[in-house]
Order: C-alpha cells, then structure tokens, then sequence
C-alpha cells in the first residue's frame, strides 16, 4: 500500500500535498559543474543545459540516463458533453480507448518512436460525472478513487512520466477549473476543443458561466474546483502527478487539459509542479495563460490540439537529445579541446 491507494477522502489528498520532497542539491551541483566542463562554447546548449540539470536533480543522479519512461493515458467521460460542447459525440470516448489499446492512435506511434510504455486507464466509462452547472462533477469519494486511480497508474520504477487524457467534453472541464483556479471570464478560458465553433462555441462559454456561478462560494479551494468543475480524468492526472512527486519522477505536462488538472496542485502548494516541465503549447485558446499562471514555458510549440499525451512524448525526444548530450558527451580534458 503507498500513501496514494489509501486516498478515502479530501483529508488524505491535503495530507499527501502537505509533505512534498524537493530535488537532490547535491545532483544539481555536480550536474551543473559538469556542463561547464562539456565540449561547447558555454551555454550553447541554450534550455537543453538546464532540463539537463532539472531532471539530474529529481532522479539524484549527476550523469542520469531517461530510463524507463511511461506514458499514462487517462480516459473518462464528462456530464457536460450532453450540452453540445464538443464537436463530437461522447462514444468516441469509449471507442478511443480501444484504438489505444489497439495501437491505432497517434500515441501509440509517439510512443514507440521514443521508446515509451503506455497505460491506459478508463475510469468509469459508462459513469460520466454529473453536469457541473447541476452539481458537483464528483462526489468527495468519487474525487478521491480517481485521484487513486492516477496514484497507483505510476510505475514506480519509470524515470519520466507523461499523464495523457481523453474524454469528449473536457476541454469545457478543463476551462472552468482554470477559470475556477485563476478568475477571469469564461471566455477567456474557453477555446475550441475539438473543432467548436459558432453558436456552439458561445453555449460552451455560458456552460462554463453556469458553472463558474452554481460553484462560486466553494473556489478558493483548488482541490474543491477540481472535485466540482473537473473529471475523472483531470483528477487522475492530479493524483499521478502528485504520486510522481512522492518518488521524485520528472514529468513532461501535455496540453490545455493536462496542465488545468497539474495547476490545480499549483495552486494548492506552490512549489508542487517543481518537478513538472511544460512539454509544449497547445493551440487551445487558453493554455498560454495557464502555462503562465503556473510559470512553466513550453519545450515545443507545434500548433498540436490532441491531447493523449501527443505533445509531452514530442518534449520527451528533447529531453532525450538533452540527457545524452549532458551524460555522453566528452568534457574539455577528455578530447583535448581547449578551453575559452
Ligand atoms: O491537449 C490539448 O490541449 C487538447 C486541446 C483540444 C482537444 N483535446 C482533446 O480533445 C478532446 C476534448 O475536446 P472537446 O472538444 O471534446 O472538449 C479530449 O479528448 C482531448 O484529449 C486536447
Ligand atoms: C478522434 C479523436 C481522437 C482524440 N484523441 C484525443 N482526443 C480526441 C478526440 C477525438 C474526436
């Protein structure tokens, strides 16, 4: 049993964000004294130096190799999706599933591109959370099994994790969670998702505007704006996040929907991303401000709206081409090569 299997209720999720370990000083320290050592004019590496030393120093280890890393996609189904908020139909939730498991989905190939395991895991599929303009998503235990659901998806044993998602309608979820964390208009948290546009996309708005106003007295908790506006798999992504803390495993964040459910940690202990790195951008309107908000920069921007966890795996490849430079390349007195 770890600390995550036993998540019953909120208390438990606030005992586990309360004791949160930090990186290895010693690691970083020797890592950084490494690259100024490395065959290159200083600082040529530009971001690679530094996620070099950022991942020396969650796995303690100043010459690390990406070992093991895995990707979790999480997958459930959302209340809201029966309001038109999405440009496709809810089964589609269901019928992914069995494409990633499958190996159909662009993922999968990502996957086996830079040598990732994936998981998938389906939380409740034919259960979709409640309507969160009519109630809360989730009840306190239905919040709590998912956020375990995420806990326990971590292999222990991976060197890198990349939490993925997929759930028709959450897009609507993940923008009234950054609206709840952070304030502003709904607008300006809503974006297209899959392709919304028009009338729908100003119903998706007021959605979110409905929402926003049922749950108002109860959003100054960030882990309550989770429970009401968010979903099973937000939450799952939260509780892997949170897990991958406990053991010091770095984390690549995906897109809008992915860092929605990480910045909920954010906001409830700052300092709880620290091991987490922002993958990329997503096309998705409001996912620059999230990014901002929780102060990470993206790796990569390649205009990706997908999600599945498409664009971290991307930023795996950098990160990748980073540790090897960092851990394989020749130091000045090795190759002979004279200094500046
Ligand atoms: O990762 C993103 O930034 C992203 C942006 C737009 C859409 N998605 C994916 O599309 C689905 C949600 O879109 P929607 O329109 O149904 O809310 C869900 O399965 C996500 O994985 C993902
Ligand atoms: C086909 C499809 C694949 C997806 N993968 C993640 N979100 C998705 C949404 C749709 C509609």
């Amino acid at each position: 049993m770890t600390m995550g299997d036993r998540f019953s209720g909120m208390d438990d999720i606030r005992a586990a964000l309360a004791d949160l370990p930090g990186p290895d000083a010693g690691a970083i320290a020797d890592a950084t004294a490494r690259q100024a050592q490395l065959t290159k004019p200083a600082g040529s590496l530009g971001r690679l130096e530094t996620l070099a030393i950022w991942y020396a120093g969650w796995r303690g280890d100043a010459r690390p190799q990406v070992t093991r890393p895995q990707i979790a996609v999480f997958a459930a189904n959302h209340g809201v999706a029966a309001r038109s908020v999405s440009a496709y139909p809810a089964e589609v939730t269901v019928q992914m599933v069995a494409n990633f498991q499958a190996g159909g989905a662009a993922i999968n190939r990502l996957a086996e591109t830079y040598g990732a395991r994936i998981d998938v895991v389906a939380l409740d599929l034919d259960r979709p959370t409640a309507d969160f303009t009519e109630s809360a998503a989730m009840t306190e235990a239905e919040f709590a099994a998912a956020m375990a659901s995420g806990w326990a998806a971590v292999d222990p044993q991976a060197g890198l994790l990349v939490a993925g998602e997929m759930g028709i309608g959450n897009t609507t979820a993940a923008a009234a969670v950054a609206a709840g964390l952070f304030g502003g208009q709904a607008a300006d948290w809503v974006g297209r998702g899959t392709g919304v546009a028009g009338p729908a996309l100003a119903g998706k708005i007021a959605t979110v505007e409905a929402g926003l106003a049922r749950h108002r007295d109860a959003l100054g908790d960030p882990l309550e704006v989770l429970r009401r506006l968010g979903g099973r798999e937000l939450a799952a992504m939260a509780g892997a996040i949170l897990a991958a803390r406990h053991r010091r495993i770095p984390v690549l964040l995906d897109g809008f929907i992915c860092t929605a459910a990480a910045a909920v940690l954010e906001a409830a202990r700052p300092g709880a991303l620290d091991h987490a790195e922002a993958g990329h951008l997503s096309a998705e309107g409001g996912h620059a401000a999230l990014l901002e908000r929780i102060g990470k920069t993206p790796l990569l921007s390649l205009g990706l709206r997908l999600g599945e966890g498409t664009g971290a795996v991307l930023a795996l490849g950098v990160l990748q081409g980073a540790v090897a430079c960092h851990s394989g390349m020749a130091t000045f007195a090795e190759a002979g090569v004279s200094g500046a």
